[in-house]
């Protein structure tokens, strides 16, 4: 979609406003053109008895609230179609399956929304664009008026320069795409770089290897091209500028010769190509940032266009009732299948067929790669299975289910992530008992830093203590079943015995379901079944007889 097609489509009233600011404009633009060159040569207007300083002074009021008028519109347009686009992408995406957002990648996100930035230019470049074809419009009508001949030639000269600019800019176009392809991957190496810091200090080869074949390859690259582009995009406009001078000439040496045009004819020819000059120069001057914004605009289109192909849930609709009080929950036949772009199977998980009960302790087990976390990716609705279904409290799950079902879970993945805002609106007050109690529990209470103004808990702490504090918003949610993938992995030898003694034998008098991915083979002893993984599916599925009741956690 170009900008023009954009514009019209955000607001049904464009193109009625851009005709009139070009009709008043003309009028008034070409209006000062006759007057000047009237007064100039000591003539009256040709139809109109008012006085012309009258006239004059009222065009220039009409004309600067007019221009008022539509910039302050195409302003409030174009900011409201970044806002559109922002809110739109973000709010297609959290409806959006986790599938998709793999597809998409956060970086094609990250460009996009600042590709929107671009927009927030266009109020006063496009004004400018329009009252520039105006004024040239009107130079030219003018000339045609005066002489249809010279005016012919001069229209003419034009053309060929125009054609001259479309072909040099198509080929620009096509270099700027490759720089923002160079730039696409550019942000993905600096995200390496910035998140990887510690490993890249860690090994010279690496250290060397992203910064001379990765960073410096593509930023030398963008660089190259934008040197080409520069380059290009100057010669298009030293060629412009300088062909009005050869116009120039054409009109002082060789029209009167050619032409028989009268010396007064002269003059006003060479203040009407002096006229529009500026405005072409303007004109030429916004060829890249249209250019910029026409690749800006279809990227944004492409990545809104992407999105709307991958299927979203219906927030609004829970398609069956899913009570809160979680009984049991089912897997029947259900696989998950990675597939690449192509459509070919990678690694199937399942298919599964597992019954959890309320209250049940299970541990996850098995090597790498055996299918845990995909597992884990199903069990909490992350993903939805390509085959089979799920049953929660003995409904099956349907599409629109899958977020309400999710939202039943409290889930702690791998590398958990702490929000800097407390967007669950947790009571984090310091005297708030509950937290208290908690924290006392996961041994945080004097680590803790409170935000009493942001209400929040500072999340500047170390892996092991942000999964702590992550288990304790697990249990302000209050949900039945939790699932733990990997919790214990960053916990000192002595918390991860006291999570395993203490914390999950807690969880099991709290009535808890809790479904924990584990490693800790000298714990297993701490769940009520084992599910073993390999290959993709559960080889053992072990039932214990012997679960711990110890003393609550005060
Ligand atoms: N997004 C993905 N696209 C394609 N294949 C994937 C994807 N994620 C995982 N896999 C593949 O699925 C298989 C199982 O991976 P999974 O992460 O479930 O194993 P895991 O048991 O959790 O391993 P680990 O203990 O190492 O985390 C692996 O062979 C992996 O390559």
């Amino acid at each position: 979609m170009n900008l023009i097609r954009l514009l019209k489509y955000k607001s049904g009233s464009f193109f009625v406003m851009i005709a009139l600011l070009g009709i008043v404009n003309s009028l008034v633009y070409g209006s000062i053109m006759v007057f000047i060159n009237n007064v100039i040569a000591g003539v009256g207007l040709p139809f109109i008895a008012a006085p012309q300083s009258w006239i004059y002074a009222g065009l220039l009021v009409v004309s600067f609230l007019l221009n008022k008028t539509f910039q302050t519109y195409i302003a409030r347009l174009t900011n409201s179609i970044v806002f559109e686009y922002e809110s739109g992408v973000i709010d297609k995406l959290r409806v959006s399956t986790f599938e998709s957002f793999e597809k998409l990648g956060a970086q094609r996100v990250y460009t996009a929304i600042q590709d929107t930035r671009l927009l927030a230019q266009v109020p006063s470049n496009f004004v400018n664009a329009v009252n520039s074809v105006v004024i040239i419009l009107c130079g030219l009508s003018y000339m045609f008026w005066l002489s249809w001949k010279a005016g012919a030639m001069i229209l003419c000269f034009m053309g060929l320069l125009l054609a001259f600019y479309l072909l040099r800019n198509n080929s620009i176009e096509k270099q700027l795409n490759e720089v923002r392809d160079l730039q696409n991957d550019y942000h993905r190496y600096l995200r390496d770089f910035l998140n990887g810091f510690r490993e890249i200090k860690m090994s010279l080869n690496r250290n060397n290897s992203i910064y001379d074949r990765y960073i410096k390859r593509t930023l030398q690259g963008s660089k190259e091209l934008n040197d080409r582009t520069a380059v290009r995009y100057l010669v298009n406009e030293l060629t412009g500028n300088y062909s009005w001078y050869i116009v120039l000439g054409l009109i002082l040496f060789v029209m009167p010769q050619v032409l028989s045009i009268p010396t007064a004819r002269v003059t006003a020819f060479v203040f009407t190509i002096l006229y529009i000059m500026g405005p072409l120069a303007t004109l030429i001057s916004s060829v890249p940032f249209f250019t910029r914004l026409k690749i800006a605009v279809e990227r944004i289109d492409g990545l809104e266009k992407e999105i709307d192909t991958y299927p979203q849930y219906n927030l609004e609709e829970q398609s069956i009732e899913l009570s809160r009080d979680f009984t049991d929950l089912e897997f029947s036949n259900a696989v998950y299948e990675y597939k690449d772009a192509a459509g070919k199977k990678l690694f199937a998980a399942g298919p599964f067929n597992i019954s959890i009960k309320k209250g049940e302790i299970i541990f996850v087990t098995g090597g790498n790669g055996s299918g845990k976390s995909t597992f884990i990716n199903l069990l909490t609705g992350i993903y939805m299975p390509t085959q089979g279904s799920l049953r929660y409290n003995g409904e099956a799950l349907v599409m629109n289910s899958y977020p309400h079902y999710s939202d039943r879970l409290s889930s702690i993945f791998t590398g958990v992530y702490l929000f800097n805002e407390n967007y669950d609106g947790f009571d984090l007050d310091e005297n708030n008992p509950v937290l208290q109690k908690y924290l006392a529990m996961m041994e945080l209470q004097d680590v803790v830093r409170f935000d009493a103004q942001k209400k929040s808990i500072d999340n500047k702490l170390s892996m092991g203590q942000r999964k702590r504090l992550a288990l304790i918003y697990a249990l302000m949610e209050n949900r039945d079943v939790m699932v733990l993938d990997e919790w214990a992995a960053e916990q000192d030898p002595h918390f991860r015995a006291y999570f395993y003694e203490q914390i999950i034998p807690v969880l099991k008098q709290m009535n808890k379901t809790v479904i924990a991915v584990t490693h800790d083979d000298k714990y297993y002893g701490q769940a009520d079944r084992i599910l073993h993984f390999d290959f993709g599916k559960v080889a053992k599925d072990v039932k214990l007889q012997h679960a711990k009741q110890p003393e609550l956690v005060k």
